[in-house]
Order: C-alpha cells, then structure tokens, then sequence
C-alpha cells in the first residue's frame, strides 16, 4: 500500500515579479519524517519554506499537504494547518518586553482556550524538555543567546505540532550552543513523530539528524535524496557545497543584469576599453 506523503511539490515554479525564483521543484516528505533543505546563498531556500506554510502561492505547479493542494484550502483549514505547525526562524525571535513563562505560554493562550493551570503545567514541561526548567522568570535579556534559542524552540512545540519547520535553526551559535541545539531538534523530532523540514547551512551537523536532503541550486533541485546517498553524490555542485570549497561551479557573483563595462560606462559603451586598475591615491 502506497501512502501519501506530508508534504509533496508537483513542478513547483516560483517568481518575485518577473524575476524567477524557484523552478521545475519536485519532492516529497514522508509523514514523520525529516528533510533538509540546502543550498548556497540566495537559491531559494526560505522563499521553498514559505511556499509550504502558505505565505507565498507557486506561480506554476502544486503543493499538496497530505495529498490536497494547498492552493485549494479554505480560510480556516489554512488556520487549522498553520495552527499545528511550528515554526522556528532564524535567530529564534522571542518577545523581549515577556518572561520566559509568557513567551512559551504565548501560543497556547493565543490558539487555544486551555485553563492557566494547565498552561503552567505545560510550559513547565516544555522547558524541561529543552533543559530549561527553573527559568521561567527571566527575560531574554538575561539569556545567553544558546538559552534564549532553546526557548524559542520551548515555545515552537508548545502545541505539539505535526509539522516542525526550522529556518537556519543554528545561526549565530558557538560549537557548544550548537550541538546542543541539534541534539534537542533531534529528540523532539523522535518524541514528536512530526514531520520536519529545517533550512540549513551547516552540513556536518544536519546530516547527523536528518532523513533526506533537497539540495537546491539556481532556484532548482540538483539532488534530492537520503543523506547517505547525498554523501556519495558526484556532482560538483553537491561536492563543493559538502567541501566548502570556494571555487567551483557554484557562482560568486550575483547574475547583473548587464556587464560591468556598461554599467561604468553605459548601456552603449561595448567597446570602451576598461581603464587599467589605478593604484595611485
Ligand atoms: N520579498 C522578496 N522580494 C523580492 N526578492 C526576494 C524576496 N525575498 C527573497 N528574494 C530574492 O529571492 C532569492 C532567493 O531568496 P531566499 O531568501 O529564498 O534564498 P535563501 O536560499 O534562503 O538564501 P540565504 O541562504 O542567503 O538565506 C534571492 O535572490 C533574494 O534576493
């Protein structure tokens, strides 16, 4: 018996305006399981991201959560889909002027009508599960930046979600903090049974947590596969971005629009020559 995956892109195609984006994007997340998305700077990675929450609509091709295209949800099943997703952006953005309490009570107040002493209970719980228990009190400025990223995630699985999404969860993070934080992403991942997709620059680390990578390049999927079998994929692309080599066929420049002669010069200044380098003054 087949069965149909959490998250599947049909020919996904995306552009901001008329400036292409994402495109050709097919792939498919099995319930309960956990994918990386990688790929160099600018390839389309969070814009992927927001394309499965729903904040942005492919210009081409389909997204279907648990088999039904999101395109097609109503209002409120978009709600009921957001409000058993978790997601944990980058930096772990916490509400400053709150407590440690307030902020992971946050969405259980917000999206549901649970009793304050079951609220307590849980916040209580959660920060437990991120080593965190006793520190209800403190506001994130007291925080080291490693503490206050665990509390985002406290506060990403107040409500148990289905779905986890992390953008660049280990951002800013010395080695420790870190390690840390991919341990707890791990085990919460196992214990949950959610389905996960995490947005990722650092290679060593995720491949130790993940079931599959989608490996994005120019806006399209060059690998997409277990970790494994990314680990013994030939292609340079993949084999530079596992290396950090600075030189291959993963592109410095940003694709101007024109050459850089006509930019100094104009648009009809082909042929003027470029003047030597001055090293004077
Ligand atoms: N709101 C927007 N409007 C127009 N262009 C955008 C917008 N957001 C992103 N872009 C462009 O889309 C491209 C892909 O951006 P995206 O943030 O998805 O890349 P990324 O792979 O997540 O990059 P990074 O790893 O640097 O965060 C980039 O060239 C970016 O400049």
């Amino acid at each position: 018996m087949t069965t149909v995956p959490f998250i599947e892109c049909q020919n996904v195609a995306f552009a901001y305006d008329d400036r292409p984006i994402l495109s050709n994007v097919n792939f498919a997340i099995e319930e309960g399981k956990f994918a990386a998305i990688m790929g160099g700077s600018g390839s389309g990675k969070t814009t992927l991201l927001r394309l499965i929450t729903g904040q942005l609509q492919p210009t081409a091709g389909k997204i279907l959560i648990k088999g039904r295209d999101l395109a097609t949800f109503s209002a409120e099943e978009l709600y009921e889909y957001r409000r058993r997703m978790g997601v944990l952006f980058q930096q772990g953005a916490l509400f400053t002027d709150l407590s440690v309490f307030d902020n992971v009570a946050f969405p259980m107040r917000e999206l549901t009508k649970l009793p304050e002493k079951v609220i307590t209970d849980l916040v209580k719980l959660k920060l437990n599960a991120v080593g965190l228990r006793g520190t209800e009190d403190l506001f994130p400025s007291e925080l080291s930046g490693g503490m206050a990223r665990r509390v985002a995630l406290a506060r990403t699985i107040a409500l148990d979600p289905e779905l986890m999404l992390y953008d660049e969860p280990f951002t800013g993070l010395d080695p420790i903090s870190l390690g840390m934080i991919a341990e707890l992403i791990h085990r919460i991942n196992q214990a949950l049974h959610s389905t996960s997709v995490m947005v990722t620059h650092d290679i060593a680390k995720s491949l130790m947590i993940v079931d599959q990578v989608i490996f994005l390049a120019r806006g399209e999927i060059m690998f997409s596969g277990t970790t494994t079998a990314m680990l013994e994929e030939k292609s340079p692309w993949v084999q530079q971005f596992i290396s950090g080599a600075s030189t291959g066929p993963v592109p410095f420049r940003y694709p101007a629009k024109m050459g850089l002669q006509q930019d100094l010069f104009g648009r009809h200044s082909v042929s003027a020559p470029l003047p030597p380098p001055s090293i004077a003054n």
